[in-house]
């Protein structure tokens, strides 16, 4: 499904502030997985989702999706296809339109302008009703007057409408109190599991890298450092990935936003 074929990116080449923020990265993700990425501050995990989202070309090596070679594909048109969440829930929605507006957009289908039909918003109002959230109540108002967890809910059904072929979050969880959170989750879940979209989830939460999905992986200084999947993932604890790292690495993981959590 998505084969990242030993790619790199270094910002500010040749200056003081040089970077290798990725470090001829290989993976290969099957149709359906669901990966969870945790790694020290500053490792990558982010960069790697500006990668293959195309927020910049990388210097060396290929993206493929499906066998597409998307390497140079423009960040506008792989973003019909890719779904992206962020830490902000302000990102992602448009906050002067309406649910019914945002989801209008999101479904792409009839174009902008061609009128809403009765069987269109009967199909947002049993999508947003799946949510739990009470939105299908509330879908003349403006996204800007939800709650950030009803953003962020919102943001994923829109950008699952269509099955993309990659859905990509990154810590979409982390600015929500704890029960939203675990409410977004829950939706990320069945959304995922029901349409099985291909998701890569970046979290600082360790916990969660080894509940939730099917792999997990460790990133360290533009690298992937640990895949850990099948038998190897199940009942591993915390602890466990933290030695595994220890022992690969040379050293203990340096993220004070896993450490805190
Ligand atoms: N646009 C940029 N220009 C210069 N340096 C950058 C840029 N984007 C990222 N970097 C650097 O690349 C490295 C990797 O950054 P990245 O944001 O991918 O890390 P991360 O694993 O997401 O970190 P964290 O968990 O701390 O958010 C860091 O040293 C960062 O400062």
């Amino acid at each position: 499904m998505l084969k990242l074929d030993h790619i790199s990116k270094t910002f500010n080449p040749g200056t003081l502030n040089e970077k290798k923020a990725l470090d001829q990265v290989d993976l290969h993700l099957e149709r359906g997985d669901f990966v969870t990425i945790v790694g020290s501050n500053g490792a990558g995990k982010s960069t790697l989702f500006n990668a293959i989202a195309g927020s910049f070309l990388v210097d060396s090596g290929c993206i493929l999706v499906d066998g597409q070679d998307i390497t140079f594909m423009a960040e506008h048109k792989r973003s019909k296809h890719i779904g992206r969440l962020f830490q902000d829930p302000m990102r992602g929605t448009a906050p002067h339109m309406t649910i019914e507006e945002n989801l209008t957009l999101a479904a792409g289908s009839g174009g902008w302008f061609a009128p809403l039909t009765q069987k269109d918003r009967q199909r947002f109002r049993d999508q947003l009703a799946l949510l739990d959230m009470g939105l299908e109540d509330r879908i003349k108002q403006p996204v800007g007057l939800l709650s950030g967890g009803q953003r962020q809910a919102l943001t994923l059904l829109m950008a699952t409408m269509n099955p993309p072929w990659l859905l990509l979050l990154d810590e979409h969880t982390a600015a929500l109190d704890p029960a939203t959170a675990e409410k977004v989750l829950k939706i990320t879940r069945e959304v995922v599991a029901e349409n099985r979209i291909t998701t890569l989830m970046v979290t600082h939460n360790m916990q969660q890298a080894l509940e939730l999905g099917n792999r997990t992986l460790m990133m360290d200084s533009g690298r992937v450092v640990l895949d850990i999947q099948g038998e190897e993932r199940k009942g591993m604890t915390v602890s466990d990935l933290l030695a595994r790292f220890k022992a690969g690495v040379g050293r203990g993981l340096d993220n004070d936003r896993i450490l805190l959590s």
